[in-house]
């Protein structure tokens, strides 16, 4: 079990302004400036958890990681993961947890990654037979046969993608952090990743926390969301929940010829939303499309189609929901963060 309470952690940083006078200047009169990168952080996340930890650039996420595995202290607050500190017993909180980062690496460059596993069974001490069976499992479920005795630089993305979480989970963690699992990678790829998560998570009940921006990963994998911005924590709840709250939105795309549109209480153009085609011929046809958002709390989406076939003379249309992204970029605004 992860228990965080009360978590604050402030950056001191180094300013000066540009130019070598103002190096020189900053060598007798030093100023500095405090980031508050954490701000009274809480949460608890249950044994087998798959949770996603979300929020935009510089919100905190990867403070908060650190913290959790045990490289950063925070200036105050407890955390306890499976009863210990992870700042305070380093080697042993170790043990229990797996670190992805998408976008550093854990194996060596140059040597086969089958070396790197090596490496990695004698610096986690992890027993013969035990290392035994868990590398033929990770080569089985992720595929390794063929590329385990290439050096890492000669690997693809995806490739490395693979070894990279299986060296995490070599030690068999009851943890395992992941940092934009996958990022840059192609579609095939992105779902073997998806799949074999959710696979280990079925399997193993290992405790997954997802930081991404790729909110079809947290679709994918995690049912609870942590949203942080500016240091906080600003929502903690199901991903159905958070969908449902914006559920009362869908759009409407239309295609119509004839004349302008005239939009009733609850009917709103997405024209500000970078849409920039609404109420043109795009066809060449005559035909005119519009990018309608309505609040079907307001008015019911028969009633909207209804009203809009009174006016014009429909071609084509269809009905969307709110994506998952949108979901988050409307978070985002409504926590101005
Ligand atoms: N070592 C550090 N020294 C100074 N400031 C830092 C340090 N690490 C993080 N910060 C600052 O703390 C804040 C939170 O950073 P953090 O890296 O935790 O955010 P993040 O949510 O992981 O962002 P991203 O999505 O861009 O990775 C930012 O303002 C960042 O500039």
């Amino acid at each position: 079990m992860i228990q965080v309470e009360h978590i604050n952690k402030t950056f001191q940083v180094a300013r000066r302004n540009a130019g070598f006078m103002e190096a020189f200047k900053t060598l007798f009169n030093k100023q500095y400036e405090y980031i508050k990168a954490l701000d009274d952080l809480s949460f608890v996340i249950n044994d087998g958890e798959m949770v996603g930890y979300i929020g935009p650039n510089g919100a905190g996420k990867s403070s908060t990681i650190k913290i959790l595995s045990g490289i950063l202290t925070p200036d105050s607050g407890t955390c306890l993961i499976n009863g210990r500190t992870p700042w305070k017993n380093r080697v042993a909180h170790v043990q229990d947890i797996g670190v992805v980062f998408g976008q550093r690496t854990q194996l060596w460059w140059d040597v086969p990654v089958i070396d790197s596993f090596e490496l990695l069974r004698d610096i986690y001490k992890i027993p013969p037979q035990g290392y035994k069976d868990k590398l033929e499992e990770l080569i089985t479920l992720l595929n390794l046969e063929k590329i385990i005795k290439t050096p890492t630089r000669q690997l693809s993305l995806g490739q490395r993608m693979r070894c990279e979480i299986a060296a995490s989970l070599l030690h068999d963690p009851k943890i395992l952090f992941l940092d934009e699992p996958t990022i840059g990678l192609d579609a095939v790829s992105k779902i073997a990743v998806r799949n074999f998560i959710l696979d280990m998570n079925n399997r193993h009940k290992t405790t997954v926390i997802l930081t991404t921006h790729d909110m079809q990963d947290i679709e994918a994998l995690t049912k609870r969301i942590i949203l942080i911005g500016k240091g906080k924590i600003l929502l903690d709840g199901s991903l159905q929940d958070m969908k449902k709250r914006f559920a009362g939105h869908k759009r409407l795309l239309l295609d119509y010829d004839g004349r302008d549109l005239e939009l009733s209480n609850g009917m709103v153009l997405a024209a500000n939303e970078g849409h920039s085609d609404y109420g043109k011929d795009t066809s060449g046809f005559g035909l005119k499309h519009s990018i309608i958002d309505i609040d079907t709390d307001k008015i019911q989406i028969s009633e909207a189609i209804g009203k809009l076939s009174a006016q014009v003379d429909i071609k084509d249309i269809s009905i969307t929901e709110a994506s998952i992204d949108e979901v988050v970029v409307k978070l985002y605004k409504e926590y101005e963060i």
